[in-house]
């Protein structure tokens, strides 16, 4: 580039600043300004009402003054936030103001625009010019989209065409260009290269000056109900979401905040891992949490669901166990949508037959038997829905308690009561007749002048006895009291025996058959049958019967509903079951779905396909509905180590490397547990002295990461951390971790401790040695201390590098 060229940019750069300093210095006495006067509003805020009820028009005249003043505050308020995000965001550019320019010459018009884009808009003091535009205007998307050339943008008003002449990245920091480049290509490779060739961080990182074309259309999309993203790992889609959620809530400012967004991360970890972007982009986060999460809530009280990663672990460690084939068998039947199916059949033979109620006991009796609520509840019209007749049912309850409860004040146990009852509870009722006492006397008083006045004598004489009131009043609190519980437990369905109806699926072939309508039965349904009931006597829930469990529950209580949220984003889409995406729907019915997720990573049994052409998400809301985006670009690893993880899958063909080159994956094998322990902290230190930070051995399970953890620590890994998933945030180091917690992260270096045909053998284990060798951004190790696992052996040779010796030193 010309130094034309720098001399002019950094002369613009330099205008802007000051502006933006100006404008800074102009906001700052204002903001302090305003917070002061907020908060002496507040402070004054009763001062300036003075409480008159003293007739109708004082009450009045106060009433209004309160509001006004309310109104004033609010007024201020909303004034101070809205400086104070200017303030804000001007800060912000400062030390960057912008990172992309394009030239922009509209049809028609003579003149070419100078668009300058950063992470949010700046208005000249004319407030027409935007010396910087934010990166989600519309005009700005042609710089994530085009090369220079021809170029068009869409707006509400329609789209605009024309040419676009130049297209300029640049970095600049602390104010100053220091890097800037013309770019022939979208978004040309060399921003990208520099900034995929730094290493791992421990909280992830905005996107927003390389944003890709096809991550721009995932970003931007807002047409469908339905977004789903099937992307190879690596290929942004996390970072792609994320930057949608601060594109929606700047398109959508006027409507939609952040806590009505929500996604679902696969683990707590991963939800530190990623809450620093939306801050650093400028907008609030949008709400995070766990499916599990969700499940604990509705169910913990009662149940105790097993989570996704015992679950795992598991199918991982417990093979040639008794009953593991049934195991797994069921855990893949009861996370298709055939079960899904049957429990819809379920719920309409339940309208008439086989409901399972509690018997409503009080005091060790029953007050009322489930043989009775049966029959009361079969008694209410059949044509209404389940959970409409058990509201019904609900009710009767109530009025029925209330009946008992008159009947109980008489029960000897009250008397035994009363004789008990302390001071205080005297005290307390003594005090209620006395007011009591007092309307009566008012009362009384009211009664005889109106017998003086109409001259007519009244038929009652009042008598207010104090003592029998104040028995029956201790009476009606005891009783009350007691059936405080029993009311509570009622409305909140507990008279429903929902263990009992799920239970009841489980019995033998001939009922569940007959209860579903015919359903599918898996072979070994006996086996998967006996461990279910097993589960439910002992109070758990197998996890793959959490989500069908809760629906059933839901079937009979009514649907919960969450109106507030207006879009929900799923991140590793692949490991939830249609199940959990059909509950999700009900759940949040006012929201828009956007699902990301990579097949080639669904390492739990539950998974589902986020792309075929049957798959159940497009089912979900419709093909019409419903837009697919693919995304096989990766960027994560270098060259090499995608070259080398695509093969490992059976469709990897079609994934596509960024050009950004390193070493070859390292294969290791060594001699016996000691040797391997010793080499790997040789080669940690090794790559350590070459200023990698951020390094994991990865196991398969975490009973092997808690194993090599200790054999690591006593061959001098002292600092080494364990991952565990109870670990709540991602911090930078070196660390052991399992798979299936290393989703969704990355690493500058990844060790593989056993890629041997014992750890990685099984066709279900290919993807999670898939999804661990993709963690790696700049280094990838792999040992082993005998045969290398199949999915490695089939590589062809030319894709890593051997060890051939190994002295414990750095190679
Ligand atoms: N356009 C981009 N510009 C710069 N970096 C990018 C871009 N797209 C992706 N990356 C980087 O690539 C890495 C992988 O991105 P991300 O974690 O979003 O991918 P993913 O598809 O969610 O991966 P996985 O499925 O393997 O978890 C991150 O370091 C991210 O910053």
């Amino acid at each position: 580039m010309e130094a034309k060229d720098w001399r002019q940019e950094q002369e613009r750069l330099e205008k802007v600043k000051s502006k933006l300093q100006a404008r800074i210095a102009e906001l700052e006495p204002g903001i302090a300004g305003l917070r002061d006067q907020a908060a002496d509003i507040r402070k004054r805020f009763w001062e300036e009402v003075s409480i008159n009820t003293g007739t109708y028009e004082d009450f009045e005249e106060t009433f209004y003054t309160i509001n006004q003043q309310s109104a004033i505050l609010a007024e201020r308020e909303r004034g101070h936030k809205l400086q104070m995000q200017q303030w804000k965001s001007m800060n912000r550019l400062l030390p960057s103001p912008y990172f992309g320019r394009i030239d922009f010459q509209e049809d028609g018009l003579d003149l070419s625009e100078q668009i300058y884009i950063g992470v949010s808009s700046f208005v000249d003091d004319d407030g027409l010019s935007f010396l910087i535009y934010d990166w989600r205007t519309p005009i700005a998307s042609m710089y994530y989209d085009y090369s220079p050339g021809r170029a068009s943008y869409v707006t509400p008003t329609g789209t605009f065409e024309g040419t676009m002449e130049l297209k300029r990245q640049f970095q600049i920091q602390n104010g100053q260009i220091h890097n800037m480049f013309d770019a022939s290509e979208t978004i040309g490779d060399e921003l990208l290269q520099q900034v995929l060739g730094k290493g791992a961080d421990s909280q992830m990182k905005s996107i927003v000056a390389t944003i890709q074309r096809e991550q721009n259309a995932i970003i931007r999309n807002d047409k469908s109900r339905m977004l789903i993203v099937q992307g190879a790992a690596g290929s942004g889609k996390t970072s792609a979401a994320l930057q949608r959620v601060a594109y929606l809530l700047y398109k959508h400012r006027q409507t939609i905040r952040a806590d009505q967004i929500v996604l679902f991360s696969p683990n707590p970890m991963f939800a530190s891992y990623i809450s620093t972007v939306l801050p650093e982009l400028g907008e609030e986060n949008m709400q995070q949490t766990t499916f599990q999460e969700y499940l604990d809530y509705w169910l913990g009280s009662s149940l105790r669901p097993e989570d996704p990663f015992d679950q795992i672990e598991y199918v991982l460690t417990a093979q040639g166990a008794p009953g593991y084939e049934a195991r797994l068998q069921g855990m893949g039947y009861k996370a298709s949508e055939a079960f899904l199916q049957a429990l819809q059949s379920y719920g309409i033979w339940l309208g008439r037959e086989g409901m399972r109620f509690n018997d409503i006991r009080f005091r060790d009796r029953d007050l009322i038997a489930a043989e009775r609520l049966r029959e009361i509840f079969y008694g209410f019209d059949r044509s209404l829905p389940l959970s409409n007749r058990v509201v019904l049912l609900q009710e009767w309850l109530l009025n029925e308690l209330a009946s008992l409860e008159r009947i109980e004040r008489d029960a000897a146990w009250v008397q035994e009561e009363l004789n008990y009852l302390d001071a205080e509870q005297y005290a307390e009722i003594f005090g209620m007749l006395h007011k009591e006492k007092e309307v009566f006397d008012l009362a009384e008083q009211f009664a005889a002048v109106r017998e003086k006045i109409s001259n007519k004598r009244r038929g009652d004489e009042g008598d207010f006895d104090f003592a029998l009131k104040e028995e029956d009043l201790l009476r009606q609190r005891i009783v009350k009291e007691s059936f405080k519980p029993l009311r509570k437990s009622v409305k909140k369905f507990s008279f429903v025996d929902v263990k009992g109806i799920y239970g009841q699926l489980f019995v033998d072939e001939a009922a569940y058959r007959e209860r579903t309508n015919g359903a599918f039965i898996p072979p070994l349904w006996p086996e998967i049958c006996r461990q279910t009931k097993e589960t439910l006597l002992r109070n758990e829930l197998f996890h793959e019967d959490a989500t069908p469990y809760l629906y059933v529950k839901e079937l009979i209580e009514g649907v919960r509903t969450n109106t507030e949220i207006r879009y929900v984003f799923v991140d590793e889409g692949q490991d939830y079951s249609p199940f959990q995406y059909e509950y999700l729907k009900k759940l949040f019915p006012r929201a828009r779905m956007t699902v990301l997720g990579d097949f080639g990573q669904a390492i739990f049994m539950q998974a589902t396909s986020l792309d075929a052409p049957d798959s159940p998400l497009v089912r979900l809301f419709g093909e019409a509905e419903t837009s697919l985006i693919r995304l096989v670009r990766s960027y994560r690893s270098t060259k090499e180590i995608v070259e080398f993880t695509k093969s490992m899958l059976p469709d990897g063909e079609k994934i596509v490397p960024f050009e950004r080159g390193g070493r070859k994956p390292l294969l290791t094998r060594v001699d016996g547990g000691e040797r391997r322990d010793a080499q790997i902290m040789a080669d940690i230190a090794a790559l350590m002295a070459e200023g990698f930070d951020s390094i994991a051995v990865i196991t398969k399970t975490a009973a092997e990461s808690r194993e090599v953890h200790e054999a690591l620590r006593s061959h001098g890994g002292e600092a080494l951390r364990l991952v565990t998933k109870e670990t709540l945030n991602f911090e930078k180091g070196v660390m052991v971790i399992p798979v299936y917690l290393a989703k969704g992260v990355e690493f500058d270096a990844v060790f593989v401790y056993d890629a041997s045909p014992e750890a990685y053998g099984r066709e279900n284990e290919r993807k999670l040695l898939y999804t661990a060798c993709t963690r790696a951004m700049h280094r990838l190790h792999l040992y082993t201390t005998g045969d290398w696992s199949p999915f490695v052996q089939v590589l062809p040779a030319n894709l890593y590098e051997k060890a051939t010796f190994h002295p414990y030193t750095a190679r």
